[in-house]
């Protein structure tokens, strides 16, 4: 489904990737884990049009989409939800979702409600201020809006981040639900224990470069894996 190959990307003059390699296939839940600054963030944006391309190639169902900006690429059936500032803060729930069809004449009513389906909280509180909500309903809401087109490969930088630990296996479990429901998930994670046990597949990412490779639970067992990324 996804081809990333031999990527080299960055920010202005700056290469931070170095001849990335990564697939993800229909359907399929793969994690990207590694140190603090590897570039895992990176691939990502580097996916949804984001950075500055050095070179490579980036293949969404065999076309091409390196160098085309966010607003093509989801047309393309790829939802993105950032790290930071993935929720407009001062604006309500309803409004939140309805920005994440703006591509479309007509916010889709069908889309509305399986977000509502898939996250109860969100329809009880559809009026309120994002702002003033909990750290994991923030991130239902921005979970909630790239899913209001549908997506077919949904990427999440950091879902878990910052939030309580009965509230990550949460996130997790809805995540499990999404990709259950025929969504292929791309998950970047420094939750990399749990990120592996939920996924198919992961990478270990280091400087810029694939570092490891394998299936998340060959990964988990791997003794050099454990003991250099996952403190052992
Ligand atoms: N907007 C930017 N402009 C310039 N450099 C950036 C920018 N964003 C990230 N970088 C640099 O790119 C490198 C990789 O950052 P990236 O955020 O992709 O790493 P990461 O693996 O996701 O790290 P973390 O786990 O800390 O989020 C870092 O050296 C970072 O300083």
């Amino acid at each position: 489904m996804l081809v990333v190959d031999d990527l080299d990307a960055g920010y202005g003059d700056l290469q931070v990737l170095d001849g990335v390699d990564l697939t993800v296939e229909e359907g399929e839940y793969v994690v990207i884990v590694g140190p603090n600054g590897a570039g895992k963030s990176t691939v990502m944006k580097s996916i949804f049009g984001l950075t500055t391309y050095f070179g490579g190639r980036i293949e969404f169902r065999e076309e091409r989409i390196d160098g085309r900006r966010p607003e093509n690429i989801i047309t393309y059936g790829i939802g993105y939800v950032p790290q930071n500032d993935n929720v407009f803060s001062s604006l309500s729930v309803r409004e939140n979702l309805e920005m994440g069809a703006y591509i479309l004449d007509e916010v889709p009513q069908d889309a509305m409600d399986a977000v509502f389906d898939r996250f109860p909280v969100l329809a009880e509180r559809q009026d309120q201020k994002v702002a003033t909500m909990s750290g994991g309903q923030q991130q239902m809401v921005a979970m909630g809006r790239a899913l209001m087109l549908d997506p077919d490969l949904l990427m999440l930088d950091e879902p878990s981040a910052g939030l309580a630990p009965d509230l990550v296996d949460d996130i997790f479990d809805r995540i499990d639900a999404i990709n259950d429901a025929g969504t292929a998930v791309l998950i970047v994670e420094q939750n990399a224990k749990e990120a592996l046990r939920r996924c198919d597949r992961g990478y270990v990412l280091v400087q810029g470069a694939n570092r490891y490779e394998d299936a998340g639970d060959a990964l988990l067992a791997d003794e050099q894996v454990r003991q250099d990324f996952l403190g052992g």
